[in-house]
């Protein structure tokens, strides 16, 4: 049978509508946690959270009205922002068993397809359970010590390209967290300055960020999927094909290299590598597939997250001058003047430690994390939450929460080190419960091994105008979600 498209729009309208009515119907078993206010039918439209600036949004909301949950409504869909790490902890911890879903977001999981080979995206189940076992036999924690060599060897090729073009230190840190985890989940050797693998993998993953505000809409108002591209709002739909080809193809170039090197025996050793050999004739097509994409979310996992997190330590040492001197003052004396911190030398240089902490409490890097999906109705601190709620944690607010982390926007390493009242480790940047990064051993490891390298090798000035005048850093985040 076929539509058109007015009975398509005439048939949406109307299941929303009646939708709508039963939910109105249908009054909850309890309050629904408080909330911003919403307009009839469109809700918290206004108030969508991955609007820039949406965590501090929050915040405010949650100490105005004195709550640490709060609920917006959209579409009957309903959302919930979690604003402290007590009520992050109850319930994606210690109720991980019905709060560890994912929303199947329309517009990456389908549009882009990448609900079935992006970790981040897969529902709660025995798929999500093997590729989270798969990839953690290579990121524990013992096992990440593996790729010391390969981090080490990045974060000095970055101090050389910083050295030759300091101005292009945003590429040189983006190039750096691409060598490092290429070669770790492709065995891949790039070009340190400009490598295809990583321009093409890149260009590849600006389609989720394009998709993520271009095609949000599709999200939260699900059944314009089935609406045509020219619809008004949607035309998003007509690039999305593109964007999809272009990540089947940054997951596959890699995959074939790597099965082709194995068979010529030149395959460097890799994550990929190990996942192929360890195929058989007996082999499951989901187990050969699962070699197929499980690297490509080691990249993707981790090349905006980590890249950010290096980038904001620039930013803070810039802004922060006597935290570089004291960083440098403990490398100089641990190591003596023109040394190059080893991973060895981590435990006796506690305040750049605490330098890396601070630098992941200070802007963290998913500020409302990736959503949780709950399956079961629950009731909370008297409130109901429906099954099927999306829930966001506001890790902007838990690492800002001025009862934790006093002076909370100032970027203050000591906190963690003060024994009297050190500050509890700003574990919240990497999530809740079982859906917590995989990837923070790997991710921790790469950001020190870097910092240490550039604290110990340079000094961070603001730029100077043409009079000059010192010209201080602009402060500009944004909402990512590339896990
Ligand atoms: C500083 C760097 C990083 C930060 C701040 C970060 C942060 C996060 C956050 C907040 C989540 C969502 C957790 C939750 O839902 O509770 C996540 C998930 C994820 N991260 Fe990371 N991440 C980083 C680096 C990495 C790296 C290096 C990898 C590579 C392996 C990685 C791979 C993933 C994957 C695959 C998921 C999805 C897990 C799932 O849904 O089960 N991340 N990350």
């Amino acid at each position: 049978m076929s539509f058109t498209y007015f009975q398509l729009f005439a048939a949406s309208l109307l299941s929303v509508v009646t939708y709508l009515l039963l939910q109105r119907r249908q009054r909850p078993p309890l309050p629904f946690p408080p909330g911003p206010k919403g307009l009839p039918l469109i809700g918290n439209l206004r108030d969508l959270p991955n609007e820039p600036g949406s965590w501090l949004k929050y915040e405010k909301l949650g100490r105005d009205i004195g709550s640490d949950i709060l609920h917006l409504e959209l579409f009957g869909m309903h959302l919930v922002v979690l604003n402290s790490e007590k009520a992050s902890n109850d319930l994606l911890e210690k109720r991980s068993s019905i709060y560890s879903d994912r929303p199947q977001l329309k517009t990456l999981a389908e549009l882009l397809d990448l609900g079935s080979w992006s970790l981040s995206f897969f529902p709660y189940g025995s798929k999500w359970r093997d590729w989270t076992k798969a990839l953690y036999v290579h990121l524990q924690p013992a096992g990440v010590r593996r790729y010391h060599p390969v981090q080490t060897k990045a974060a000095r090729q970055l101090l050389s390209n910083l050295l030759d073009t300091p101005q292009d230190f945003l590429k040189h840190t983006r190039q750096m967290v691409g060598q490092a985890t290429l070669k770790i989940a492709y065995g891949f050797d790039v070009d340190p300055r400009d490598d295809p693998n990583i321009a093409r993998t890149d260009d590849a993953l600006q389609g989720i960020s394009v998709a993520q505000s271009r095609g949000n809409i599709f999200n939260f108002v699900p059944f314009l999927i089935h609406f045509p591209w020219w619809f008004p709002g949607i035309g998003f739909k007509k690039d999305a094909d593109i964007y999809k080809r272009k990540l089947e193809q940054s997951r596959d170039i890699p995959y074939e290299a790597v099965k082709r090197a194995l068979e010529e025996n030149r395959a460097a050793p890799s994550i990929a590598a190990s996942m192929i050999t360890d195929l058989s004739e007996k082999s499951t097509p989901e187990a050969i597939f699962m070699a197929r994409g499980l690297p490509h979310n080691i990249y993707a996992g981790g090349i905006d997250t980590t890249t950010a997190a290096v980038q904001s330590f620039v930013l803070a040492m810039v802004l922060y001058p006597e935290v570089q001197k004291r960083a440098r003052e403990e490398i100089d004396s641990v190591l003596g003047h023109g040394h190059l911190p080893e991973f060895g030398d981590q435990d006796a240089l506690p305040y750049l430690k605490a330098i890396l902490y601070e630098v992941l409490r200070w802007n963290p890097l998913a500020p409302l994390g990736v959503p949780h999906l709950l399956t079961e109705n629950d009731v909370y601190n008297g409130y109901f939450i429906p099954a099927g709620s999306m829930i966001f944690f506001n890790s902007w607010a838990i690492l800002h929460d001025p009862t934790t982390y006093p002076e909370p926007s100032k970027f203050k390493p000591e906190r963690f080190l003060d024994p009297a009242a050190r500050a509890p480790l700003p574990d919240a940047t990497f999530g809740f419960g079982r859906r917590i990064c995989p990837g923070r051993f790997l991710a921790l490891d790469t950001v020190w091994i870097t910092i240490a390298g550039m604290l110990a090798a340079f000094e961070f000035l603001p730029a100077i105008d043409a009079d000059g005048r010192p010209v201080p850093p602009a402060q500009e985040f944004v909402f990512l979600l590339a896990s």
